[in-house]
């Protein structure tokens, strides 16, 4: 068979012929290969000698193998047509160097690559001895990886060029080879076909890739506008179109003002301005348009929002939470009471609300906690996010746990198939409340503490870590700081908590409001019309209410169930002995049995160390001296349990937001209150 002799410089670029013209030539002529960079044959005698390149000729040791009668072609080349594809790809104007061993190669190179119409990139040669080379980040090379300058990010390799079909037919007329000419371009032609065959399906991927885009851009329930920052439109969609009414296969490529006649919106759209969101009026329907910018500000996308829509979207997804029970019912205007602890409380409770922490809500029971929570949770920024409460007293520990971290499909006996998704996870975006957190469980509470600290949780029986965007407020009658010194609460945990706090006063504290809260319960009642003597009134502001809130109300229900002539008198009072004691959690008609007593009402412990303080204040006040925390934890002394600093601190914060004392930095120190002195005065023998 026919056989010639290929040179070239070096491995890649041998290899790469050699692959070009066995696949076409295949049958007809056989190749030997050499290159200078792997070694060359002996002297070469009665030959057809093909060289890669004018460079490799001038190789002394190619003259050297070059005998007598050697016919010479030296191959003209052009780019390797199955990598073009990747030039394709690029951005227009793109700035790249073209990489290889000499200015010859490259200006060569870029020459057939601008020939080939391959010219929307602007190619900047970059070779070995170059003198102040620019620093472009894209490069492109036929393989010449190791002369590619450090700083350059993307690399494109088109390979070695290959042979021209006018070499191969030099190569076939050599051998006379003129009768397979036909098959031999065909095969030549054939390669070519198949990258256009490629780039074709190329585009048509990108074709249907772009109508895929645009039918979901269609679909979208909002106007979708995208302009260049110049103003031409680039994305308009069917959405749009209504609401403006415009034809939107009319608009693609044109300039804003020529399509929208409404000067505002254009000059809201083209306009730098920092604003984010605005109402528009089109017509009878009002939107919100919001603008943001993309691509490093080179275009401006506007989205349209259907203002009546959005309003009944938001309203259904309340009341899928309402099905399920994740709303907060209450806000700030039903927490009745014009008392100065409850008024201080409210507006302390309000400025706590607006900001994501940890809260903790501390007061006796039915002092109104879950009311505070839930007008915490509607004053929030989370208000139209679920609100979920949990009662630690209500359900077993075990139960507690899988309620409030779900559990994953098997995780133990009894487990629902499937698994359970958590209170946790189903309080996303909103606010969870701990009710009585200072009835859980030690385990309970280091689980607590963890999902504080990482904000994330992990299903029982589970390994993903599950990040959630839960604002915790948690709730507790008992009083935390002994039940940490007792070793039945965590004082990390405690401190996690309370990271903001509210202090619920008890309404013997605010006794002015019993009238303002009998009158609401009996207007909110069915029975709406019913009066109250002033004797009633009076009896029922001087009871103690250790129940609270919660209490009264449930007298009152009693009373109106048993009141005749729409008329509450004295005689509906339930006897004293009905009314729940310190200490006894049972409530009138709310709680079990009730407990005959006759008894003075006894002090709470808590309410004692809070008068004890206010008198310790007033003694050091009385001998000239000024109140502060190390002077009134020093008067605590003589108690079977002294206070230290830090817990009259908490105390004080307590007196503070009842309104009985003023906390003043400097020589006026702490002082009592009005309201102060009268509680104090009130209750005369605090026990120590
Ligand atoms: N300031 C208030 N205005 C009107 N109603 C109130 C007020 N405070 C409490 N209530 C009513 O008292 C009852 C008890 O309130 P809530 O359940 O919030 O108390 P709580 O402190 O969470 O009680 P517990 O500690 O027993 O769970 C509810 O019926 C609530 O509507």
């Amino acid at each position: 068979m026919n056989e010639f002799v290929l040179l070239a410089g070096s491995k890649d670029t041998r290899t790469a012929l050699v692959n070009q013209l066995q696949e076409i030539l295949d049958g007809y002529v056989r190749i030997a290969s050499y290159s200078i960079e792997e070694g060359l044959p002996g002297l070469l005698h009665d030959q057809l000698v093909v060289i890669s390149h004018p460079l490799v000729l001038e190789d002394p040791a190619i003259h050297h193998c070059l005998g007598s009668n050697c016919k010479v072609i030296i191959a003209k080349r052009i780019i390797n047509y199955e990598n073009i594809d990747k030039l394709l790809y690029l951005p227009a104007g793109t700035n790249a160097l073209y990489v290889n061993d000499s200015l010859e190669t490259c200006m060569e190179s870029i020459d057939s690559l601008k020939k080939l119409g391959i010219d929307h990139i602007h190619y900047v040669p970059f070779y070995p001895g170059l003198q102040n080379a620019r620093k472009i980040e894209i490069a492109v090379t036929p393989g010449a990886f190791e002369l590619i300058p450090e700083h350059v990010r993307d690399v494109v390799s088109i390979g070695p060029r290959l042979m021209d079909i006018s070499t191969i037919n030099q190569i076939l007329d050599h051998f006379h080879l003129n009768e397979p000419g036909d098959i031999i371009s065909q095969r030549y032609l054939r390669k070519i076909i198949q990258l256009s065959k490629r780039l074709a399906d190329t585009n048509q991927i990108a074709t249907n890739l772009n109508k895929h885009l645009n039918d979901v851009l269609d679909g979208v329930n909002d106007g979708i506008l995208t302009i260049t920052r110049e103003g031409k439109i680039t994305v308009f969609n069917e959405e749009l179109g209504h609401l403006l009414g415009v034809s939107p296969k009319q608009v693609i490529g044109r300039q804003i003002d020529q399509v929208i006649a409404h000067p505002e919106l254009v000059d809201f759209l083209l306009s730098p301005s920092q604003e984010e969101n605005r109402w528009f009026a089109f017509g009878q329907v009002e939107a919100v348009v919001q603008r943001f910018p993309l691509n490093k500000d080179q275009s401006l996308v506007a989205t349209f929002k259907n203002a009546r829509k959005t309003i009944e979207l938001e309203r259904s997804l309340r009341t899928e939470l309402k099905k399920k029970g994740f709303v907060a019912k209450y806000t700030f205007d039903d927490l009745i009471g014009e008392s100065r602890a409850i008024t201080q409380t409210k507006t302390a409770a309000k400025k706590l609300a607006k900001t994501e922490l940890t809260l903790l809500i501390q007061g006796e029971s039915g002092t109104g906690k879950e009311l505070f929570a839930s007008a915490i949770h509607n004053a929030s920024l989370r208000e139209k996010g679920p609100f979920l409460a949990v009662n630690f007293s209500a359900i077993s520990e075990d139960l507690m746990e899988s309620e409030l971290f779900g559990y994953e499909d098997g995780a133990f006996t009894g487990a629902k198939k499937g698994g359970k998704v958590g209170l946790f996870e189903q309080a996303n975006g909103g606010t969870i409340f701990l009710d009585e957190i200072g009835d859980s469980s030690l385990k309970l509470q280091a689980r607590l503490l963890r999902v504080l600290q990482e904000k994330e949780i992990m299903r029982i029986g589970g390994s993903k870590i599950i990040p959630i965007d839960v604002r915790i407020i948690a709730a507790t009658n008992k009083n935390l700081l002994q039940m940490i010194d007792q070793g039945t609460f965590r004082e990390d945990l405690y401190h996690r908590l309370r990271v903001l706090f509210v202090d619920l006063p008890s309404l013997r504290t605010r006794s002015d409001d019993i009238p303002l809260l009998i009158r609401q319960f009996i207007r909110h009642s069915q029975h709406s019309d019913v009066t109250v003597t002033a004797g009633v009134i009076e009896k029922l502001v001087s009871l103690p209410w250790y129940g609270n809130v919660r209490e009264l109300k449930n007298t009152i229900d009693y009373m109106l169930a048993i009141c005749e002539d729409n008329m509450l008198r004295m005689e509906d009072i339930p006897h004293e002995s009905s009314f729940q004691r310190r200490g006894d959690s049972s409530g009138l008609l709310g709680g079990a049995a009730r407990t005959q007593t006759n008894a003075p009402p006894v002090i709470p412990d808590e309410e004692d160390e809070l008068l004890l303080i206010l008198r310790g204040m007033q003694a050091i006040a009385e001998r000239g001296a000024t109140p502060n925390r190390r002077s009134i934890a020093e008067s605590t002394a003589s108690w079977a349990r002294p206070l230290s600093e830090q817990q009259v601190r908490s105390r004080l914060d307590v007196l503070e937001l009842r309104g009985y004392i003023v906390k003043n930095r400097g020589r006026f120190g702490t002082r009592l209150t009005e309201a102060g002195h009268a509680w104090l005065s009130s209750h005369k023998n605090p026990r120590g």
